[in-house]
């Protein structure tokens, strides 16, 4: 910030030094000719009108690259902070927003800030002493015809600025419509082949269609009420030159003013119009930013995710403390649509706890809350004996290792995806735990090795080998806490088996915590926690749950836990 200020202010400097020099033209202009009429020696005031004009021509040039460079750098401050906020919003923003849009807020409107700040900060502080400067000497000059020519530019002025008014809100309104399009289109490219596989191609063209249209009858709007401005912008120089040529013309007939004085003055008057036509231009540059500092601001506004956080635990305690426990959890993505409800159960450390339970029971709720992605609506989790609400998030989720339902990776390499949680690993281990989840001979195929990219959302990689991918990026980050949901459900019999094998082999300092779906992933937990409709209805391990659990039975019998019934 202060960096801009300081170039803001030399940019000023630059601009007023520039509007100065422009001063002294019409007076070195208005000398000549009467020299020329007196028939005294003209090249001394020649050559210092031709040194004004070059010495305002460079200072103008560098106020150009200061304040340019000023606003690009306006623009990237801004993009920086949007960005860091954005990255740490409320798990609960990014799903009820359009990504397209919040990219489009980075994009699109950091950068009608730069255009703000060229036209309407610094070019007006040089352009208010050159319409001071202008209008002074003018009103020496001849003080009629600048008490006509303020009349005049005056009226046409406060009509542009009713006019421009509206100007604000209906770009607010076009960037909005542009961050709906941009949003549609994400989405629609991103699920491309579920709409190809539809048919539906001509309806999403149709839907995105009509979001160009909205973004377009917006954009018309804006257009509508700028261009109202020109005519007034065009008037004020035609009606006050035209105005000055005639009463001025008729004053040096009647003897008020010389010709070098009428020249002079028109040349004021031209110079005193250049502020004026850059305030039209810096109205409408300052309008359009503030429509779009709105949609800036509206997203900085949001609390990043922990700004609440009251921190009791900066470090997790050394204890012997189970390793997670709920104790009377309540939650619900809506007020009144609880999903989860008096759910109390605990997870001893190094043991391997299943969960299991019908599609929507609140499995993936229940990992997602250890992850704090969402708050408890009651009830508390502990980690180590802790509650998770008084621990740094950064700490907490150091001790996590999420392999989320479906295995999401991130667009990179396959380095960069094993990488994430320890970025610091050897290539070694990296190859090591490639072939504990049996990835090894695939990643071999590819000539960059580790440094094979894996495409958007990992799209090179097929859904098996997403998912042993990611259960390799726990695997090799080794938190205290594995929170596996659903992590085999992608893989063939002969992978689930090598799963089993390393997951039996992250030893007691590991402690495991998966939402199963299928029967050989769960007989073998410490203890298996079955969930339906958000309540805890039966814990206990396979053999006990088998005579104690209707409902355990029944998914036991079907060996599929998690599907529908
Ligand atoms: N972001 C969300 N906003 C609103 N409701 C949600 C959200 N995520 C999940 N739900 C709802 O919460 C309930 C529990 O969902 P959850 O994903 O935890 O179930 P699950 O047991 O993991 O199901 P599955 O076995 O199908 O993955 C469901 O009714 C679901 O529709």
């Amino acid at each position: 910030m202060r960096e801009h200020r300081r170039l803001l202010g030399a940019a000023a400097v630059f601009s007023m030094a520039a509007a100065g020099l422009s001063l002294v033209q019409p007076v070195l202009v208005g000398r000549i000719i009467t020299a020329v009429g007196d028939g005294a020696p003209l090249s001394g005031l020649v050559w210092a009108l031709v040194a004004f004009l070059a010495a305002g021509a460079i200072l103008a040039t560098i106020q150009y690259y200061l304040l340019q460079r000023t606003a690009e750098s306006v623009v990237l401050t801004a993009r920086t902070e949007l960005i860091g906020h954005l990255l740490r919003l409320p798990m609960s923003e990014y799903r009820s927003r359009h990504v397209g849009d919040l990219v489009s807020r980075v994009a699109s409107d950091t950068t009608l800030l730069r255009a703000a700040l060229t036209d309407g900060l610094v070019e007006p502080l040089g352009g208010i002493l050159v319409l001071v400067g202008a209008l002074t000497a003018m009103a020496l000059l001849d003080p009629v015809l600048a008490v006509i020519t303020v009349l005049v530019v005056g009226t046409v002025v406060a009509a542009s600025l009713h006019v421009t008014r509206r100007l604000r809100a209906l770009i607010f309104e076009t960037q909005s419509r542009l961050g709906d399009l941009t949003g549609d289109l994400n989405q629609t490219l991103s699920a491309i082949s579920v709409i190809r596989a539809n048919g539906a191609t001509d309806r999403a063209q149709a839907r995105l269609g009509a979001r160009v249209r909205a973004a377009f009858d917006a954009g018309v709007g804006a257009a509508r009420s700028g261009a109202a401005v020109q005519p007034l912008r065009q008037v004020t120089g035609h009606a006050s030159l035209l105005v000055i040529l005639g009463v001025g013309g008729y004053r040096v007939a009647t003897g008020h003013l010389t010709v070098a004085e009428l020249v002079t003055f028109i040349l004021f008057m031209l110079l005193f119009m250049g502020p004026v036509n850059t305030a039209f231009t810096a109205v409408q540059s300052v309008a359009a930013a503030l429509g779009a500092l709105q949609r800036i601001t509206e997203i900085e506004q949001i609390p990043a995710e922990d700004a609440a956080d009251i921190i009791t635990h900066p470090t997790l305690p050394a204890s012997s403390a189970p390793m997670v426990e709920f104790r009377d959890a309540r939650f619900g993505y809506r007020p009144a649509h609880p999903v989860l409800d008096s759910v109390s159960f605990t997870v001893a450390r190094g043991s391997r706890t299943a969960i299991v339970g019908l599609s929507g029971a609140g499995k993936s709720t229940l990992l997602a809350l250890v992850e704090r992605f969402y708050d408890l609506d009651g009830g508390r989790i502990e980690l180590a004996g802790v509650n998770i609400t008084g621990l740094p998030r950064t700490v907490l989720r150091s001790q996590l290792g999420y392999v989320e339902q479906n295995a999401p990776a991130i667009s990179g390499t396959v380095r960069e995806n094993l990488t994430l949680a320890a970025p610091e690993v050897t290539e070694e281990l990296c190859w090591a735990v490639l072939d504990t989840v049996n990835l090894r001979d695939r990643i071999d195929t590819e000539a960059e090795g580790l440094n094979a990219q894996i495409g958007e959302h990992g799209i090179r990689l097929s859904g098996g080998e997403r998912q042993r991918l990611a259960i390799a990026r726990v695997l090799l980050a080794r938190p205290p806490l594995l929170l596996l949901d659903e992590p085999t459900s992608s893989l063939d019999s002969r992978n689930e088996e090598i799963f089993q094998t390393a997951l039996e082999a992250t030893g007691a300092d590991q402690t495991v915590v998966i939402v199963a779906h299928r029967l050989a992933t769960v007989k073998n937990a410490d203890q298996i926690i079955v969930l339906d409709h958000g309540r805890v209805r039966a814990i206990g391990t396979h053999n006990e749950l088998l005579g104690t659990s209707e409902l355990y039975r029944e998914l036991a019998h079907h060996q599929l836990i998690g599907t529908p019934n």
